[in-house]
């Protein structure tokens, strides 16, 4: 039996890059739904009986030969049906209206006039008022289905946004669960309330409820490996997970030598002080060290360590007598960019090492009670689950750590190195009260050697770049904006205490393009 809360939605996925936005919109509204690629939409649909249904964009286009389509169930049951972008041109062509490739397409803000009431506008929008909204489509509806009417419209694309009120389809254009549209989540917050007729009572609260009735159905009376790092999201997973089964969890600390200053010993002394759940310090930097000698290639690098983390893991579900189960934090944005959620065609951006740098052969099953949540619903759930802000407010750090912020080969000098102009960089920015006020902050040893002077003497010594970042959810974000003379002091003491390091660069690419990771 699986867990049902008593109003869902189901958003049938054709592969966009963010979808998961729209899940992230509808749980805002309060709702419960759940993602299905749309090759599987047909049997979510008869296990979810949901109360709404929304069609995602997609890279693919309406009018190329073996585009997807939609279930035809979902038109004949009767429900409501959100289509956004490309689920806009499905729904239409599908219904007996006409999708043609445009001559030019829209990326990124336009505009749209409202040209007729509808009920997605309730509250927010009027006839005749202009609105921001976020594009990205180069094919167009040119004829709409039966039934449909239009009530608002954009220069590029007639049909902005179209109702069939009767039957309760909608469609956008553009993307309203992208914060670029400023009112998206109120536009899908109509839908699933005023249209679809759910009430709203889906929180944190039942979100923990549901994950920890799912954990004891598939985990059943086994016992259970955690991952847990020290950092938010493996925190939250490990607590959640012992609520559900108690001591059939023992978590593992993997120690790679690959972590930050002082951050094992840290990491386990404020985790025991916490929590009565059992966890073990593995010391495997030998291991991890000796098998990235000579390694430089960043996704070589990613795949040995996801490959190594498994064989530790393996190895001490041995030790606690067989666990058939390895818990992990997975979260949503490292299932997106090491792989497509739903088998869809996105595309690989990094493998990150609790994913996409996961061997082919598992022994063990993997519980992510996390993996379609976002750092700032983690940090919700984990205040919701009583977790102290030491753990809840700490800045993310990389599984595979160090190793991805040393490019070229990584060795235990070298991570000392960086170690040390971490530790004041991090220090001077609690000193000057920027934790909080930045989501991710770090130093990269860079393999270039310039020269410099210091003491009327010459020095050949590597260059050290920062990084700051804000965000919301790791999936963008922007540079953090430090005064100069913040830099300048930093700079100026990782020069003179960390020997090693010549010179000190600020880092200023946002994501995208650049990502917030160096490797
Ligand atoms: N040193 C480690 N020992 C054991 N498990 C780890 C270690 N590093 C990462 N993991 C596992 O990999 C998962 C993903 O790592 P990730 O860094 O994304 O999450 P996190 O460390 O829990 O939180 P944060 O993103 O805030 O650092 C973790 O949730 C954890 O299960
Ligand atoms: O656990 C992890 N395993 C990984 O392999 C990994 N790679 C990147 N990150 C973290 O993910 C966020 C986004 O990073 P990128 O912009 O570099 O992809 C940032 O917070 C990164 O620190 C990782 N976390
Ligand atoms: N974002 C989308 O869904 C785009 C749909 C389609 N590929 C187009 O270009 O119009
Ligand atoms: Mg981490």
């Amino acid at each position: 039996m699986s867990i049902q809360p008593s109003e869902s939605i189901l958003i049938v996925d054709f592969g966009s890059q963010v979808t998961q936005l729209i899940a992230r919109r509808v749980r805002e509204a309060g709702v419960y739904s759940e993602i299905a690629p749309f090759t599987q939409a047909e049997a979510a649909f008869h296990r979810m009986k949901p109360k709404g249904i929304i069609l995602s964009g997609s890279p693919a286009s309406v009018p190329a030969d073996g585009s997807p389509r939609a279930p035809q169930v979902l038109f004949d049951s009767g429900l409501p049906i959100l289509g956004i972008c490309y689920g806009q041109q499905v729904m239409s062509h599908q219904l007996g209206g006409k999708v043609e490739p445009g001559d030019s397409g829209e990326f990124g803000r336009a505009f749209l006039t409202v040209t007729e009431p509808c009920v997605l506008f309730d509250g927010l929008w009027k006839e005749g008022e202009r609105h921001q909204v976020w594009m990205s489509h180069g094919d167009k509806v040119t004829q709409f289905a039966p039934g449909f009417r239009i009530v608002a419209v954009s220069d590029g694309a007639p049909f902005a946004v179209i109702a069939n009120d009767e039957k309760k389809y909608y469609g956008t254009q553009f993307h309203p669960e992208v914060v670029h549209t400023p009112d998206g989540g109120k536009l899908i917050a109509n839908f699933v309330r005023h249209v679809c007729g759910c009430t709203g009572d889906w929180t944190m609260a039942e979100f923990r409820k549901t994950k920890i009735a799912e954990i004891r159905e598939q985990v059943g009376s086994s016992r259970v490996i955690c991952g847990l790092s020290g950092g938010v999201d493996s925190a939250v997973a490990a607590v959640l997970i012992h609520e559900a089964i108690g001591d059939q969890l023992t978590c593992v600390f993997v120690d790679h030598g690959l972590m930050r200053m002082g951050e094992a010993e840290q990491v386990v002394s404020l985790f025991r002080n916490h929590y009565n759940i059992p966890l073990v310090h593995k010391d495997v930097s030998a291991l991890f060290l000796g098998g990235l000698a000579g390694v430089t290639d960043p996704e070589a690098k990613r795949k040995f360590i996801g490959k190594t983390f498994i064989d530790v893991f393996e190895a001490e579900a041995k030790q606690v007598g067989g666990a058939d189960f390895l818990a992990q934090g997975t979260l949503y944005p490292d299932v997106i960019e090491s792989v497509s959620f739903t088998g869809g065609p996105s595309v690989t951006i990094k493998s990150h090492h609790n994913v996409g740098g996961l061997p082919e052969r598992m022994n063990m099953k993997l519980v992510e009670p996390l993996r379609e949540l976002f750092k700032d619903e983690v940090r919700a759930l984990g205040r919701e689950l009583g977790l102290p802000e030491i753990f809840v407010g700490r800045h993310p750090f990389p599984g595979p750590g160090l190793a991805i912020r040393i490019p070229g080969e990584v060795t235990r000098e070298r991570c000392d190195i960086l170690r040390k102009a971490d530790a004041i960089y991090l220090e001077e920015i609690r000193n000057a009260g920027l934790y909080d006020a930045i989501w991710q902050a770090f130093a990269v040893l860079l393999p270039v050697k310039t020269v410099g002077v210091m003491g009327d003497f010459r020095t050949y010594d590597s260059v050290c770049a920062l990084r700051a970042v804000t965000s919301t959810d790791g999936m963008t974000a922007d540079i953090y904006p430090f005064d100069a003379g913040f830099l300048s002091r930093v700079a100026t003491r990782i020069v003179n205490e960390v020997k090693g390091i010549n010179r000190v660069v600020y880092d200023y690419t946002s994501k995208p393009p650049g990502t917030i990771e160096w490797e």
